[in-house]
């Protein structure tokens, strides 16, 4: 007969397996929200929206004016109600203090105190998230956003994008898990840009999931993972950059292309001609992980479609073809991004909000 268990083994037990369990289980994303929506009176400013920012990810969220963003990122930080839907941030309800400290916001329109300084500011913010950050640390953050020589200035005789800039240091300074930038860079030159680019990118590295809100579609082409684009309060498309754009193209020059030559080329995929100009258009690989994830660039370029240039070219030499050029080929963002749109104001002619 066994022999029975006594309570001490069973909790050490329990407690190991639970331990197992834990380290097993992936952390919940650091944004989740399903079916949200939001209504001004008759008017409809977010229907069934749902969207998700796994940890350590940047998701862009991209869409016409009064498309809904900012209603969408009030919502998911618990500034404005949901009519229906639900949030989770960081695994807990948006209204939730703990989840609250976590996260780090930028809002699209804000203003601080004009009569207190850069550092008074930040100090602020730290006393209110509660957050032990040291005096090294607020200055480290100031430094980080291009303010530490106007540390001590008020900021009511800071220029639009000094403001915008203190706004981020506000961000980050509570070491976000979550950080939300609504319109970050609207107000800032092409070096504070490029600044906001290369933080989007550390806090990524360093597993800090972030939501941007943009209008410079280059800006989150360069740096998101995943895109949602919103159109008329809905979520027109979403999806990883190759999901969007496509990335299994290539454009070849070429001459002296045999009908043996243009089988290769067909064998490999489908074919489109223009003059010199082939473009090849190579089948999904759903074997081939997307290479636009964790690159460090959020920005893949060419992937599966660049190995299969060497074994082509030579064929196609080997044919007797002249090879004069082959590139890459993908629209951009931005054309993606214009065709949604206008594909959808094609199939609904009347503006009904
Ligand atoms: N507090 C409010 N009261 C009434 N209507 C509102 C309010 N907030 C937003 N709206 C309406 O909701 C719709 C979506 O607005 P929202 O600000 O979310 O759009 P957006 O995509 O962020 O736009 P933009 O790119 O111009 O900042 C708009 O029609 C707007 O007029």
């Amino acid at each position: 007969m066994a022999a029975t268990a006594t309570a001490t083994d069973v909790d050490e037990a329990t407690l190991r397996t639970t331990a197992r369990l834990v380290e097993g289980l992936q952390p919940s994303p650091a944004v989740w929200s399903s079916g949200l929506r939001k209504r001004y009176g008759r008017r409809t400013a977010v229907e069934d929206v749902s969207l998700e920012v796994g940890r350590g990810q940047v998701v862009g969220l991209l869409g016409p004016n009064g498309a809904g963003k900012t209603s969408v990122i009030k919502m998911l930080l618990g500034l404005v109600r949901p009519d229906a839907g639900e949030v989770l941030l960081l695994g807990r309800p948006a209204s939730d203090p703990a989840a609250r400290a976590r996260v780090g916001y930028l809002p699209e329109l804000f203003r601080y105190q004009p009569w207190l300084s850069a550092t008074e500011v930040l100090t602020l913010h730290i006393r209110l998230s509660g957050a032990d950050v040291t005096a090294r640390e607020r200055q480290a953050c100031l430094a980080l956003v291009g303010l530490a020589e106007r540390a001590g200035d008020r900021v009511g005789g800071f220029s639009k994008g000094m403001q915008q800039r203190l706004g981020l240091a506000v961000a980050l300074i509570a070491r976000p898990e979550l950080v939300i930038l609504d319109e970050p860079t609207s107000a800032l030159d092409p070096l504070g840009r490029a600044d906001v680019r290369d933080i989007v990118l550390d806090l990524r590295s360093r597993g800090v999931a972030v939501l941007l809100n943009s209008h410079l579609i280059g800006e989150v082409e360069r740096v998101c993972d995943r895109v949602v684009i919103l159109d008329r309060g809905r979520v027109a498309a979403a999806g990883t950059l190759r999901e969007l754009l496509g990335q299994r193209e290539l454009r070849l020059r070429l001459t002296d292309v045999s009908p043996a030559a243009h089988r290769c080329l067909t064998a490999v995929g489908s074919v489109e001609r223009s003059g010199d100009w082939f473009t090849l258009v190579l089948p999904p690989d759903p074997a081939d992980p997307d290479p636009d994830l964790g690159t460090g660039t959020g920005n893949g370029s060419g992937g599966a479609a660049a190995d299969v240039v060497p074994g082509l070219v030579a064929e196609l030499v080997g044919l007797g073809t002249r090879v004069h050029a082959v590139e890459p080929a993908r629209i951009s963002l931005e054309e993606r991004l214009l065709g949604i749109l206008r594909a959808g104001s094609a199939d609904r002619p009347e503006d009904t909000r």
